[in-house]
């Protein structure tokens, strides 16, 4: 497929880009989403730092389940690497806590740091706090990466572009990364995304308190079954609220829920009849009065981005098939 070629292209040009800033540095904050922060991260990173300092910024913090960020901070330091939390473009604890990190190096080494990360997951917000008002003060370092601006930090210097790492796409990857704004519409269409995120979450109680809050009454969501979907190079995923134990009224995982529910049937249906009711109650209605479940999905799709539906975490560490996998 054309495009599919030009898209492969085009990350191996963003691959080979970050290879050579990597030359060039001594440690990395990789940035990753926190609700996705297994999916969110580049699979190929971890094999080109070569005894770099990496660090992690788990951007997006605020909208994530805040329980599930910390059982996901427990378990990458488990695995060696340092997690930061982002509350917020610009958080002021997180950059002067990496600031403070970074500056930690021997007297006489000054390090030269990269910020990389997945497209659009918040690496110039990162990288614009931790620079400042020093921003102005670039210049180009002597002996390395050419053309390359740095901006000069007392104790390490930043490079002024950050490095865009390349996704992986296989399996449900894609509708993660499309749910959370990371790929585009031409990878993950809003229909699509929607009917993902009623999967996902729809055993969560809070989400279904939530779109009760929009109007939306039934039918009933699917519950979480553990297990069902692990994270890994298949790359399922169980949903989350699975992960928390049911709650009132939602049955107890890995039992169908009662009444009609839709765990396992067709969740393109079950989104169907939600997405009309969106619709419904936003007005969406198209000629003849019809739901319009293209635009209802959209608006799902971006409330959920946007933290209005809730703070919702769309992996959690248990989904993970084994020790290891994604450090
Ligand atoms: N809620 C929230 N939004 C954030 C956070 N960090 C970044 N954002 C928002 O995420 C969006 C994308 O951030 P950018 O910094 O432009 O992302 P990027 O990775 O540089 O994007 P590209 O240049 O497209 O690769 C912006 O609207 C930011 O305001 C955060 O911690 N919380």
């Amino acid at each position: 497929m054309a495009e599919g070629g030009a898209l492969k292209g085009h990350m191996a040009r963003a691959l080979r880009q970050v290879r050579r800033y990597l030359e060039a540095v001594d440690a990395v904050v990789e940035v990753a989403d926190a609700r996705a922060p297994f999916t969110s991260r580049s699979p190929q990173l971890a094999a080109l730092m070569e005894g770099r300092l990496h660090l992690l910024v788990l951007s997006r913090g605020d909208l994530a389940d805040p329980a599930t960020t910390r059982a996901w901070v427990d378990w990458f330091s488990s695995q060696g690497i340092e997690p930061y939390v982002g509350e917020g473009p610009g958080d002021a604890r997180l950059v002067s806590r990496l600031r403070r990190r970074l500056a930690r190096a021997p007297a006489a080494f000054k390090p030269r740091v990269l910020v990389a990360g997945l497209p659009n997951v918040g690496k110039s917000t990162l990288l614009n706090s931790l620079a400042g008002r020093r921003r102005a003060r670039v210049g180009a370092q002597p002996g390395v990466t050419r053309g390359k601006q740095w901006v000069d930090l007392g104790s390490f210097w930043l490079m002024d572009t950050p490095g865009v790492l390349p996704p992986h796409l296989g399996g449900t990857r894609r509708l993660v990364l499309g749910a959370l704004g990371l790929v585009g519409p031409e990878l993950a269409g809003p229909e699509e995304i929607a009917a993902f995120l009623l999967k996902r979450l729809g055993g969560a109680p809070a989400f279904r308190q939530a779109l009760g809050r929009w109007g939306v009454e039934g039918p009933r969501l699917p519950a979480g079954v553990p297990g069902q979907e692990p994270l890994g190079p298949g790359q399922g995923g169980e949903p989350p609220g699975a992960a928390h134990g049911p709650g009132p009224g939602q049955p107890a995982a890995g039992r169908p829920p009662a009444g009609g529910g839709a765990a396992g049937a067709d969740g393109r249906a079950l989104a169907q009849v939600v997405l009309e009711q969106v619709a419904r109650q936003r007005g969406l209605l198209g000629p003849g009065g019809q739901p319009d479940i293209h635009r209802a999905a959209a608006v799902l799709v971006a409330a959920f981005r946007a933290g209005e539906l809730g703070r919702f975490s769309l992996e959690h560490p248990r989904m993970l098939a084994g020790p290891g996998q994604g450090a």
